[in-house]
């Protein structure tokens, strides 16, 4: 079974899967996983999943992570699922962008949005990986360090607060002068220790093996700044697009994969779920997803194999699960 798209409808239905014995592949082009929850909110509250009274996106995503990886799914993060062949006795083979070759006998496309790419600091993208980051999954690796957050946005507020709990220092740059942050959490920056600076922009990144410091350059006087920095978490958003899965021949409405109510495309073992399915009176709701993936998951199970029950049996029932509780 092949998962496409490692957003918390993925990762659920990759557990799901694990709990029917297939071996399972999950593709996400993002690094990280957890979808909309790891890039667009990870700082966020969640109230309403099911069971879980409140809980942040970083940590929703790191326990839907968790769950997923029960059953030992290879887990393909930073690749982007891409081209799609049929072959004759109806399983696929998928290429990723990173050119892989998967073979799968059905798919559950998990996509959301489409593919998320984080818009690129404009300099110093060789430093990616390496005092360059898109995502900041857990706080506790920038202990100590002199961070540089760049945005404007609920995302680069977000970061500078958690951040300033545990880093050194944390300089907030923005290259306009106000912030498109909800305005309790730039009101809770302005009183924080995070040294804000607007409007300026990263000019210039200098390091050896990882960064070491940054010119930031304000966009009205031109004056340009040397700060020493370790990291710089760079919080400028995401493009999301369709991009290849538009081609795979699944009925579309607007830019989402139309299923019926066992969570088919029009492609026969091609399923799909989440954010991305669309079908009369659809709620877009991570609880929704859950509910979707796991319809998504048992009717694969059955057209892969005739044989095989739909009801999956109950993952309490003695013997089915294979972690300690
Ligand atoms: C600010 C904000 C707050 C929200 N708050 C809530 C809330 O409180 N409660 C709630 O229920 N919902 C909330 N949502 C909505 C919720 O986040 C989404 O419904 C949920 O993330 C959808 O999950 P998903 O797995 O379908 O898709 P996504 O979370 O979008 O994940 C899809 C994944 O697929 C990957 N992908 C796409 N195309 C490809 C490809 N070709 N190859 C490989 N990977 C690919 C993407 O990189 C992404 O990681 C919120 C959304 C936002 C933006």
């Amino acid at each position: 079974m092949l998962i496409v798209g490692a957003g918390p409808a993925g990762l659920y239905a990759a557990y799901y899967a694990g709990f029917r014995a297939m071996s399972v592949v999950v593709l996400d082009s993002l690094t990280e996983p957890g979808g909309q929850l790891a890039a667009l909110y990870p700082e966020k509250v969640i109230y309403d999943v099911g069971g879980i009274p409140a809980i942040l996106g970083r940590e929703l995503a790191a326990d839907l992570y968790k769950q997923a990886m029960t059953y030992n799914p290879v887990m393909l993060l930073g690749h982007g699922a891409d081209q799609l062949f049929r072959l004759d006795d109806g399983s696929f083979l998928v290429t990723t962008t990173t050119g892989l070759l998967i073979h799968a006998k059905a798919i559950i496309v998990t996509a959301g949005i489409g593919v998320f790419t984080p818009r690129r600091l404009p300099v110093g993208q060789e430093y990616e990986g390496r005092g360059l980051r898109y995502f900041v999954p857990n706080p506790q690796e920038l202990a100590g360090k002199r961070i540089l957050v760049v945005g404007g946005g609920d995302s680069a507020v977000d970061y500078a607060l958690m951040l300033e709990k545990v880093a050194a220092s944390v300089t907030l740059i923005h290259r306009r002068h106000e912030f498109r942050a909800h305005e309790a959490s730039v009101e809770q920056l302005r009183a924080s220790s995070v040294r804000i600076l607007t409007p300026y922009q990263v000019s210039a990144v200098y390091g050896d093996d990882r960064v070491t410091a940054v010119d930031v350059t304000d966009h009205d006087t031109k004056h340009v700044e040397r700060l020493d920095v370790d990291e710089i978490v760079a919080a400028l958003g995401f493009v999301a697009e369709l991009g290849p899965l538009a081609e795979w021949g699944m009925e579309l409405r607007q830019r989402h994969i139309v299923v019926d109510t066992t969570m088919a495309t029009s492609v026969p073992r091609i399923y799909a779920a989440g954010d991305i399915a669309d079908y009369p009176g659809k709620v877009k709701l991570i609880s929704v997803g859950f509910g979707e993936a796991a319809i998504a998951v048992n009717n694969a199970a059955v057209a892969i194999d005739p044989s095989k029950k739909l009801f999956p049996g109950h993952s309490s029932d003695p013997d089915r699960h294979p972690t300690e509780r």
